[in-house]
């Protein structure tokens, strides 16, 4: 399959500015193609746009495939972590073949794969302890299971010395040999590794300055246009200086090949795009060759993509062992503080205001936990998730409900053990019913709060969502605590407006939790004359809560929990179609 595209422009969302101008191209089946460059000359931006991978901006016709017969491998190594490379294989292969593929048919598969990329002898290694070099080989092979026809590679021998860069762009020569398209984006290359193209796309200033084969096409035209290279030079060099050095070439150079259409393998461009070019950007659908679409994933269900998913998340969370003991000693440190800091207090009719405290530290505990560790971590997982996605590995569904079920057991527990020591040493009384109440509230706190740090998580990066995090909980724990000396005069529309705090109704829950349900009244010290709140009753009436019913709170957090699940799906649903 082909790639080819045409009077392509490419303009930034905010700024305007065109990055790329009227570009044309073309690159063949069988062959490795090069993007070159210097540095902010455009070319991620070209992979991007006629990968697809971008959307936002573009003008022109492009034509590369369809999306099931086309991969993008980006600049960043992007594997799963905690994962051998088998594994990481072996999931790949579950989520890209069709099922009926039995385990040793897929292990046949893998093998060749692990075989032909050199990784055979890494097999047993963690993606994170791989060389740069089998990381880049690991992420091709990867897609190479679904025998994509068409690859695109973003920069994939940066950070690579220049003997691991030349192995990489040989093997790549070598996969484009055997039918594929595979078009590579790299800054500057070695003359080794410039022979290894088969075609170069020289871009300068968002302009298309030279497209044809490497070495002496490209000396011959550049003698065409006044540019003698040097015998012994490098004509990739040589051609990046001339752009650099003077900007009238990139003028001059980009008008000799007519911005991409002048190269003579790009006159039927047009031709091609004709069979169902629309006004802006289009990706033609194009004949698949029936033995190169043999393997690729189209009929994996639901439930496969599910079950799939969830037992990576669970295998990463059971190798990911700090993870679990920094959860479990935080949470044991909190807990003994809580037990201490709130030791037999309530049960103490003269301790009303430590009752109060019990139940907000409870809910910023919880919601504080919760909501702060995703806002860092899970930017990492959505990059991860985008690349895989736009690779055709799972859609968002199956994935955003494995990722919530997985996410079940260990905070239960965790919450669980927690409220347990709190409740047994603040000396509530030990009844199941309110026991189970206090530990569910406290469970939808922290799963709100949770949604709430994965979205966050899944719209900003780690520093902004930083920031963002911090500045949500704020407002949301100063409404959580309003008014409660002066609950008979809060305004009717404040009352509404602390209804929307997760955090709020957590606490109103705790508090009635506390002193309704046909609670006993409290014990009080002989040495206390004031003892008005030991009767539950009072307390509620101070707290202007005597009417409400304990459901109220617990349905505003259910509300909170729909909402934030939905907002964490739509979160994810827009990141990966931005
Ligand atoms: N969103 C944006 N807003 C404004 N300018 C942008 C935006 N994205 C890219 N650019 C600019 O477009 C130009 C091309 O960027 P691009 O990343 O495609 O370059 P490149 O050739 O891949 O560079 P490098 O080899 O250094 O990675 C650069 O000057 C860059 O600053």
């Amino acid at each position: 399959m082909e790639v080819c595209f045409e009077s392509l422009s490419v303009t930034a969302p905010v700024t305007g500015k065109q990055l790329l101008h009227d570009v044309s191209g073309r690159f063949l089946p069988g062959e490795l193609t090069g993007i070159l460059g210097p540095s902010g000359a455009g070319k991620t931006t070209l992979l991007n746009a006629i990968s697809g991978y971008r959307r936002s901006g573009i003008k022109g016709r492009i034509a590369a495939g369809t999306r099931r017969s086309r991969c993008y491998i980006g600049q960043e190594d992007l594997l799963a972590p905690y994962m051998t490379t088998g594994e990481l294989m072996d999931f790949a292969s579950r989520l890209k073949l069709p099922p009926t593929y039995t385990s040793k048919q897929r292990g046949i598969i893998i093998n060749e794969l692990l075989h032909h990329l050199g990784l055979e002898e890494c097999i047993d290694t963690r993606t994170e302890c791989l060389s740069g070099g089998q990381r880049k080989r690991l992420a091709i092979a990867l897609e190479l299971i679904s025998n994509p026809s068409i690859i695109f590679l973003d920069e994939p021998t940066s950070g690579l010395d220049i003997v691991a860069a030349s192995m990489l762009v040989r093997l790549l020569s070598q996969l484009s040999h055997t039918g594929r398209t595979i078009v590579v984006t790299i800054h500057q290359p070695s003359a080794t590794i410039f022979a290894l193209f088969d075609k170069v796309f020289f871009l300068a200033g968002g302009k298309c300055v030279y497209q044809g084969g490497p070495g002496a096409h490209l000396v011959h035209f550049l003698e065409q246009n006044n540019y003698i290279c040097p015998t012994h030079y490098n004509p990739a060099d040589y051609l990046i200086e001339i752009v650099e050095d003077d900007k009238k070439a990139i003028q001059l150079l980009s008008n000799a090949i007519e911005n991409g259409k002048g190269s003579w393998y790009c006159k039927d461009v047009a031709k091609t795009l004709e069979n169902g070019a629309g006004d802006n950007i289009n990706f033609i659908l194009m004949a698949s060759d029936p033995l190169i679409q043999k393997r690729s994933r189209d009929c994996t269900s639901f439930w496969i993509q599910f079950t799939v998913i969830l037992s990576r998340i669970i295998l990463q969370g059971k190798r990911n062992k700090t993870s679990l003991k920094i959860h479990l000693l935080h949470y044991s440190i909190c807990a003994f503080v809580m037990c201490t800091l709130f030791y037999q207090t309530a049960n103490n009719g003269s301790e009303f205001t430590s009752q109060l405290k019990l139940c907000i530290t409870m809910v910023l505990f919880h919601g504080y936990s919760q909501q702060m560790a995703p806002v860092v971590y899970y930017p990492f997982e959505v990059k991860l998730l985008k690349r895989e996605h736009f690779n055709q590995w799972y859609s968002l569904l199956p994935y955003y409900f494995a990722l919530k079920l997985s996410k079940i057991p260990i905070l239960t527990l965790l919450v669980w053990l927690h409220t347990l020591a709190v409740y047994y040493f603040s000396g509530l009384p030990w009844e199941l019913y309110r026991l189970v109440l206090f530990f569910a509230v406290s469970l939808m706190t922290s799963f709100v709060a949770m949604d709430l740090g994965l979205t966050i998580g899944a719209i900003f990066n780690a520093t902004n969502g930083a920031i963002i995090g911090a500045m949500t909980l704020a407002p949301l724990l100063g409404l959580a605590s309003y008014g409660f000396d002066f609950m008979r005069t809060v305004p009717f529309f404040m009352e509404f407006i602390v209804r929307l705090s997760f955090m709020r109704s957590g606490v109103y829950a705790l508090v009635l939790i506390i002193y309704s349900l046909g609670r006993e009244p409290l014990e009080c010290p002989e040495n206390i004359v004031h003892c008005h709140f030991s009767d539950p009753k009072v307390a509620l009436y101070f707290l202007n809560l005597q009417d409400i019913d304990i459901w109220r709170p617990i349905g505003d957090l259910i509300i909170n929990l729909c909402f934030f699940w939905l907002t964490f799906y739509l979160a994810l649903k827009w990141r990966l179609r931005k």
